[in-house]
Order: C-alpha cells, then structure tokens, then sequence
C-alpha cells in the first residue's frame, strides 16, 4: 500500500552570518535614524531660531527623564547579576549618583540636561513642571517606554540600538550649536560632550548582547523590527517639535 507523501515543511530560513545583522542595521539607519530629519538638518545649518531650539530642548527632556525609568524596566528582565550591574550604570548616569564612601556626588544627565535647558533661557522649574510638552511627543515617550516594558529582553535591549549613531550625531550638533548659535551658553553644550563617549560604550554593550542573543533569522528580525520602531520614535518627536499642531502652547 502506498502512503502520500509527508508535506514538506519550508525549513526557517538560516540566521544572517556574522557581521550581516549589523549591516543591515546601518543600512535601515542610514534611511531612518533621526539624523535625516529635516529639523536636525535645519539645527545643523544654523536656521533654528531661539523659539525653535527652547521647543526641542524642553520637549527633548520628556525623553531624558524617562531613559532612567526605560532603563529600570530592562534591569527587571535581566536574569543574570552581571548583566544587571552593568546596566544599572545607565540609570546612574542620567540620575546621577549622591555623595557616599568617600566618593563625591555625581550630578548625572538629567541634571546636566537641565543646565542645557537654563543655557538656552528656560527655567528649570518650566522644564520639571512637564507644562509644554507636546502630545505627540508624550506619546512617542509612552510608546518607547511601554515597549521597553512589554518586550522580551532581546527586543527592549535592540531597541537603544539607536545610540550606536547618537554619538556622532552629537559631535556635529556641538559643532554646530558652537558655530551657529553663539547666544547659547556654552557651559549648556556638556550634556553632549559627556554623552558623546557614554553613547559609544552603551552601544557597544549593547550590541554584544544582541549579537550572543539573537540566534535564529526570526530574533534577528526582530532585532531590526525593534530598532526600526525606536528610529520611529525619534522621527515622531521631532516631527511634533518640527510642526506643533495649531492649539498647542507653542503652535500659535
Ligand atoms: O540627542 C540624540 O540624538 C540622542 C539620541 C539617542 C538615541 O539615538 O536613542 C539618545 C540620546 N540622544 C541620549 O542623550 C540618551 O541618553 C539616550 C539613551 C537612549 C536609549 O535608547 O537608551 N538613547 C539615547
């Protein structure tokens, strides 16, 4: 008696060879990552004007605020204690650390972004208040945060990928804030200045972790379907920074 044959189950495809993933990710970068949007490119060319760059600045510290409490929910998903202890450094560093054993107190990111905030004229109690922030721009944080918060560890990890480009970035928006907007104090430009050699170590870690985690094609998809979402985020912050919706404190 003859039996039909078994159907044929397509075999997953293999994962990409080493190196590949993090092609592919420069390549979506290059498309995606914020450093494209027209509003970084207007502040590159010196044709922001004040209004403009207080608007990003206390928009962008909605962001800043919630990387300690993003940060605090991957420390959660991690099962292991060295992992644990090296990403516990990222919540020092933008909440800063007080004076113990001896060693000083450190005044961390947040409190450095503040500064930035009091070098372009706006208050610091203005930028803690909230009163500004505009709704897209909740938004774009609660959806970067409720991802952070809901995803596996491989996908809320892949998802600061985007720091991999944040340095460089840096370096081009202190050159330009340098050339282009003296009015700046230049004692505000040190949120940068710091983060710049924080991004390059974070990321690198980072990555490490995904390239041992990411094991099979549908993980490294992932991977990408993560960094693609959090290049969205970005994109969608400056867009509501680029053009506040008429009605909104800022959008006349
Ligand atoms: O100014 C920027 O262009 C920029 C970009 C990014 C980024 O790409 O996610 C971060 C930062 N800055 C930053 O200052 C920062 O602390 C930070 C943390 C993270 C993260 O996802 O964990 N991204 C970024």
């Amino acid at each position: 008696m003859s039996t039909a044959p078994a159907p044929r189950i397509p075999s997953p495809a293999p994962p990409w060879p080493p190196g590949e993933l993090e092609d592919r990710l420069r390549a979506l970068a290059a498309e995606r990552y914020h450093h494209r949007h027209p509003f970084n490119l207007r502040m590159h060319e010196g044709l922001l004007s004040p209004e403009e760059l207080r608007r990003w600045v206390l928009n962008r510290f909605h962001y800043q605020r919630h990387i300690p409490i993003k940060d605090a929910l991957i420390l959660a998903k991690l099962d292991d204690r060295e992992l644990r202890r090296s990403w516990i450094r990222r919540i020092h560093d933008h909440d800063g650390r007080s004076a113990e054993d001896g060693r000083p107190a450190e005044a961390g990111g947040i409190e450095r972004w503040l500064r930035l905030g009091e070098a372009v004229g706006l208050d610091r109690t203005l930028l803690l208040s909230g009163e500004g922030v505009l709704p897209a721009v909740r938004f774009a944080v609660e959806g970067y945060v409720g991802f952070c918060r809901l995803g596996s560890p491989l996908e809320a990890v892949a998802s600061s990928l985007t720091e991999l480009f944040a340095p460089d970035l840096m370096v081009t928006r202190i050159a330009a804030w340098e050339r282009h907007y003296p009015w700046i104090e230049p004692a505000g430009l040190r949120y940068f200045q710091v983060r710049v050699g924080q991004g390059r170590r974070d990321s690198d870690e980072a990555l490490a972790l995904v390239h041992a985690w990411a094991r099979t094609r549908a993980d490294q998809e992932r991977v990408l379907a993560a960094f693609t979402f959090k290049c969205d985020v970005l994109w969608s912050l400056l867009d509501a920074v680029d053009r506040p919706a008429p009605g909104t404190r800022d959008g006349r």
